[in-house]
């Protein structure tokens, strides 16, 4: 889409009119707008709000909530059920009951869902409200902060390096304003903004529309005004879902997988269940009804509330750690996430960089070095970063307040060409009486690189053709000790303005030198990411051995070191696995952060990326788990997924353990809803064939289905076995087929061995005759209705029974405890279950009282099928090496 199609029609038009109309237009005084005009306008214009978070209201999580698959099949049975007992039969009273009773279970299940989905959003907005990510506008007069969603069209916006642009806005004003579109139109060339009025004409591509700059763009440099033109779904961004459904791609992929398993086995079992009841029972319209209460039973409907309650209280626990999980589906990331690229500055070393030696080119310490660094750092407006703010730091050397001072008023700043990390240097023009200087610092060989000359004690000489050598003969020590080194260079200029041609001709001054200490706690955590099995790679900008100096000393492994440079040259063949050998990546460009993190995922790894600088950015958006700190430009917090209040490693780990965690839970409910889900569809399509009337009723089912579902709700909140937490868990129904025509049939081996039972000796015995013997006789319905609480009590029994043998690895309740919650609701389940058989209640969905006796063939009947169950299981464990 690199076209301007999707611009809104308001912005076109203002793109080609001097702002004097535009104010006119809007009525914008000088004061911005006040909050009757704020009001007007977003009658008129609507909120800045994307559709994502304009679709969570109250409203939609209720339609979520009552219109699904689910509920649609229970309102269809509960209509059958009214037109085929109440309209059509006499026996009004009795027969309304079963159509109520299936509107109660609808009701119920709404509900349910709808009260954990407000749950899980109150997780989410509490999280999403310690951020803020606000605005700088002008109302009433006054420069103030807002939060970015409030912002109206016709407000006047400041917009300064490191923010992201939170609507589609014209520029007024603007200072050397340099932006990334690269969220609009995936390049990753920084542009230049101004607020010239276009001819008409039509631009051809984002990049031309130089007086406008488009939500989600980043501030790369310098700093503009302007007029805010189009909010929310009207903005550019806004019209696409854009690069940030990337992830939430990868996660609905997983579901997907999960969803697609369950449904081919429901493709082939059920038409089977629909003609097996058709031909047995002669009743066609019964059996579909039939057939499609066991699709409903099958489905694991809770799946979705299930997964959110997981994810939700994972994210809550990570709240309480001093980390923002913005997005919830992160915490699945974080649970999967076997390989983590992080960058050097602040992540393995300190928060806090130091300016160590400012020297000549040949190493003597020179004051006029930093003074060119000091007015360099000091008139740049790029992003607030670590290296200029240290060099800052200078001014608070004793006796030098002065110096720096006059220094400042001495040069002022003429023109810029900010910070880029292709260039990897600043070049600041700066006048003094009539001479104007252009200095330059930055990245050492991309420096001498445009140097012509050196400088040496005020003397200046051609570079030699072995510059290099000589260069590296000063700053090689320094970088192997793990320093950050930059070159200072500088050119007299007679212009005013700058333009990239300048940049040549260079004279070279000297260096600086940082120093950039490994932090103590990252090595720490680092071992700890080993123990979880979470490979470790660093992605940095930096020199290859400042890069090496400080992985080796931290105990990376940084045998296999790749530069840019090197990684560029790699044919296709040899990148995958040069990515995995790989573990120290230096001099990189963010695009290259971009394609080593695509190959690793290509090559079936989930990866997470921590980084702070605005190079992280692509790398933040196209990775599983974007991770951010909170000291980093808006537009890069903007874009993480996860944001740590502390950079600290060591959060991670337990971010990793949280993550496992949750997404052990969600995968005990699919695997074992699945799975004995699977095994009672077996045991019906059995029983559809042989027994000559349905082994349940469609009520029945979906009642089992129902309260079974609800008692899995409680498995967000149990306890999850150690060792089930300590590698990477892949989110995908690959090993779901397996694991449930593992387990399923076993259930059902049990359920013929209970029709066995049941048909030819206890329903016999309680009713007093053999089912054919009955025919025509009260007591056949009674035979009938025995059955089906003989196997409603077996199937719910074993069903809720399995889930404590099924979560964990180890022997249940003994060597791993089930949390309280699980334990009293399975109890409790099956107690009220049990209970129900003799309640009214259970007679009306054709339940009844049966002897005690049969509870003693239940108990061994389950106890046998437990017993199976556990050696099955460790046979499972053994081979596959995992359970769940
Ligand atoms: N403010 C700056 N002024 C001049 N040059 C800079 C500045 N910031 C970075 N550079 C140059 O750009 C190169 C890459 O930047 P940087 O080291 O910040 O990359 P990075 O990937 O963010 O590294 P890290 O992993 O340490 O965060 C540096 O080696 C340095 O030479
Ligand atoms: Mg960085």
């Amino acid at each position: 889409m690199k076209d301007g199609s999707s611009i809104h029609q308001r912005v076109l038009h203002y793109t080609h009119k001097g702002t004097d109309v535009l104010y006119c237009d809007f009525h914008i005084s000088s004061d911005g707008y006040d909050n009757v005009q704020v009001e007007e306008s977003r009658q008129q214009y609507g909120s800045n709000l994307l559709t994502g978070r304009a679709k969570d209201t109250v409203l939609h999580r209720l339609c979520r909530a009552f219109i699904n698959p689910f509920t649609i099949i229970l309102f269809f049975l509960a209509i059958i059920s009214f037109v085929t007992d109440v309209l059509l039969t006499s026996n009004l009273g009795r027969d309304m009951t079963t159509a109520l009773l299936i509107l109660g279970m609808l009701l119920l299940s709404g509900i349910v869902r709808f009260i954990q989905e407000m749950r899980s959003k109150r997780v989410a907005d509490h999280l999403a409200s310690l951020l803020h990510s606000s605005v700088t506008v002008r109302r009433d007069g006054r420069w103030t902060q807002i939060s970015s969603s409030e912002l109206v069209v016709g407000d006047t916006v400041r917009l300064c390096a490191g923010d992201r642009v939170p609507a589609d806005i014209r520029l007024t004003t603007t200072s050397d304003l340099f932006v990334s579109q690269s969220v609009i139109s995936g390049e990753s060339a920084i542009l230049e903004k101004g607020t010239e009025i276009l001819s008409v004409g039509k631009p051809q591509s984002y990049g031309e529309y130089r007086n406008i700059v488009f939500m989600g763009s980043a501030v790369i440099g310098g700093s503009g005004e302007g007029i805010v033109l189009a909010v929310g779904q009207d903005t550019v961004y806004g019209g696409f879902s854009g690069a940030e459904s990337n992830r939430t791609n990868r996660f609905d992929q997983g579901a997907n997988s999960i969803a697609w398993v369950l449904i081919r086995f429901m493709a082939v079992l059920i038409p089977v269940v629909f003609i097996a009841c058709g031909l047995t029972k002669g009743n066609w319209f019964s059996a579909f009804l039939f057939a499609l209460s066991v699709a409903v039973g099958l489905t694991p409907e809770m799946l979705p509330m299930v997964v959110n309650a997981c994810l939700a209280k994972g994210s809550a626990a990570m709240g309480k750690k001093q980390t923002v999980v913005k997005n919830i589906n992160a915490m699945q990331g974080f649970g999967s996430m076997d390989i983590l690229c992080v960058d050097k500055t602040g992540t393995l070393t300190g928060d806090e960089i130091l300016l160590e030696y400012y020297m000549d080119i040949l190493g003597n310490e020179s004051g006029r070095v930093l003074d060119f660094a000091y007015l360099n750092s000091l008139y740049h407006t790029g992003v607030a970063n670590h290296l200029d703010t240290a060099i800052l730091k200078c001014q608070t050397m004793p006796k030098q307040e002065s110096h720096f001072t006059q220094l400042a008023v001495r040069y002022s700043k003429l023109d810029e060409l900010p910070f880029d990390y292709e260039r990897k240097f600043v070049s600041i023009l700066v006048k003094s009486g009539h001479e104007n200087l252009l200095i330059v610092k930055g990245n050492i060989d991309e420096v001498c690189a445009r140097c012509r000359y050196i400088e040496y004690k005020g003397k200046r000489s051609r570079m030699e053709t072995d510059g290099f050598s000589n260069v590296h003969a000063v700053v090689d020590e320094m970088l192997e000790d793990g320093m950050k080194v930059l070159a200072v260079a500088y050119k007299p200029m007679d212009r005013d303005r700058l333009s990239a041609q300048d940049e040549q001709d260079l004279i070279l001054l000297g260096y600086l030198a940082f120093f950039d200490a490994p932090k103590k706690t990252a090595m720490d955590a680092i071992q700890k990411l080993k123990h979880l099995h979470v490979g470790i790679k660093v992605l940095t900008g930096d020199q290859r051995d400042v890069a090496v100096s400080i992985c080796r000393r931290l105990g990376i492994d940084s045998e296999q070191v790749l530069t840019g440079r090197e990684l560029d040259a790699l044919t296709d063949n040899e990148l995958p696995m040069r990515m995995e050998t790989t573990t120290v990546f230096a001099e990189l460009s963010p695009k290259q952060k971009v394609t080593i993190i695509q190959t690793l995922q290509a090559n079936g790894h989930t990866v997470g990326f921590l980084g702070d600088g605005m190079n992280d950015l692509p790398a933040i958006v196209e990775s599983d788990v974007g991770i951010s700190v909170d000291t980093a430009a808006d537009a890069v917090k903007e874009s993480a997924d996860v944001v740590l209040l502390k950079k600290d490693l060591n959060v991670l780990e337990e971010g990793i353990l949280e993550g496992r965690k949750a997404f052990s839970n969600m995968s005990k409910y699919i695997r074992i809803t699945a799975s004995s889900n699977f095994g009672n569809i077996l045991s019906i399509v059995i029983a559809s064939v042989f027994l000559p009337f349905f082994p349940m009723t469609s009520v029945q089912l979906l009642l089992l289905n129902l309260l079974y579902d609800t008692l899995c709700l409680v498995l967000p909140w149990d306890n999850v076995d150690e060792d089930a937490c300590s590698r990477p868990l892949e989110w995908s129904g690959r090993t779901l087929g397996r694991f449930m025509q593992s387990f399923g049939p076993i259930s059902s081996i049990f359920d013929m061995l209970t029709f066995v039972f049941l048909f030819f000796i206890f329903c016999p015995l309680v009713c007093g005759g053999s089912y054919s013997s009955l025919a025509g006789t009260d007591a056949q319905a009674r035979f009938i209705a025995v059955f089906h609480t003989g196997w409603f009590l077996e199937s719910m029994w074993t069903q809720v029974l399995i889930l404590h043998l099924l979560r964990t690895k180890k022997i249940p309740l003994f060597q791993s405890r089930p949390s309280v919650p699980v334990l009293v609701v399975t109890t409790l389940g099956i107690l009220c279950f049990t209970v129900l058989t003799f309640t009214p209640i259970g007679q009306l969905i054709g339940l009844t009282a049966l002897p005690a006796v049969y509870f003693g063939f239940l108990i061994i009947a389950v106890f046998l099928y437990l017993l199976l169950m556990t050696l099955v299981k460790r046979w499972y464990v053994k081979k596959y090496h995992e359970l769940l």
